[in-house]
C-alpha cells in the first residue's frame, strides 16, 4: 500500500528498509544535499550504550535494543525537518509503524533479494539478527520482513543504482512532492 501524503511541508523524512538496503549511506546523502539533520536510530542505541549492536544483542538482549529503539524513534520522529534512518526491524514494532506514517513521511528503500544477497558479506559481522543463518533462512527473513515495510508514503527502488543515483532521486521526488 502506498499512501501518498498530501504535502510534505516540514516533516520530517524516515527511512525504511531491510538491513543493508542503504538506509544509513542514503539518508546520510540525502540530508546533506537538502542541508538538514541526521539521525540513524541504531547510531544513536549504540551511542547511548557506548558499545555496538551486536555487544546490545548479546549483554543486555534483544528485547533491551527494541525499547531504546522506540523511545529514541518516538523522540526524534516529532521533531521537524529531520532525516531519519531507522533500523530494519524498526517496524515490527507497531507502535513505531503507527507514529512514523502520523507524524512523518516514510520512505520505503526496496532491493531485490538478488540484488540484496550480492551485499550480505558487507554487514552480516555488525548486524545480530543475521548471525547464525543459512542463505535460505536469511531469504524466508527477507521476505517475511516485506510485510512490515508495506505501509509506508514512498517507495524508492535502489537495485543497480549508485548511492549518488538514488540520493538525487530522493531529493528530485521530495521538492517534486512539497
Ligand atoms: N546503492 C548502493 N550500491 C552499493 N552499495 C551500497 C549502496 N547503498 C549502500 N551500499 C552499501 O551497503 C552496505 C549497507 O548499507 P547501509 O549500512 O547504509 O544499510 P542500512 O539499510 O542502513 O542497514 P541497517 O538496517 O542494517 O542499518 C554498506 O556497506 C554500504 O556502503
Ligand atoms: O533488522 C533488524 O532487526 C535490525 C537491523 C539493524 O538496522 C539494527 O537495528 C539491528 O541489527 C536489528
Ligand atoms: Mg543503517
Amino acid at each position: 500500500m502506498t499512501n501518498k501524503p498530501s504535502s510534505l511541508n516540514n516533516k520530517s523524512i524516515v527511512f525504511i528498509g531491510f538491513m543493508g538496503v542503504g538506509k544509513t549511506t542514503i539518508g546520510e546523502a540525502v540530508a546533506k544535499k537538502l542541508n538538514r539533520d541526521f539521525i540513524d536510530i541504531d547510531q544513536e542505541i549504540e551511542k547511548e550504550f557506548q558499545i555496538s549492536t551486536t555487544e546490545i544483542f548479546n549483554i543486555y538482549g534483544e528485547k533491551v535494543f527494541r525499547e531504546k529503539e522506540k523511545a529514541l524513534i518516538s523522540e526524534y520522529c516529532k521533531c521537524p525537518e529531520k532525516i531519519i534512518s531507522v533500523g530494519g526491524g524498526a517496524f515490527l514494532q507497531d507502535e513505531i509503524k503507527n507514529l512514523c506514517l502520523s507524524e512523518c513521511i516514510v520512505i520505503y528503500l526496496h532491493l531485490s533479494w538478488e540484488a540484496w544477497k550480492e551485499r550480505l558479506d558487507l554487514i552480516i559481522d555488525s548486524r545480530p539478527v543475521l548471525k547464525g543463518r543459512t542463505l535460505e533462512e536469511t531469504e524466508q527473513l527477507f521476505y517475511t520482513r516485506q510485510n512490515i515495510y508495506a505501509s509506508h508514503h514512498l517507495k524508492v527502488e535502489t537495485d543497480q543504482l549508485t548511492v549518488d543515483e538514488i540520493t538525487d532521486r530522493i531529493v528530485d521526488l521530495i521538492q517534486k512532492t512539497q
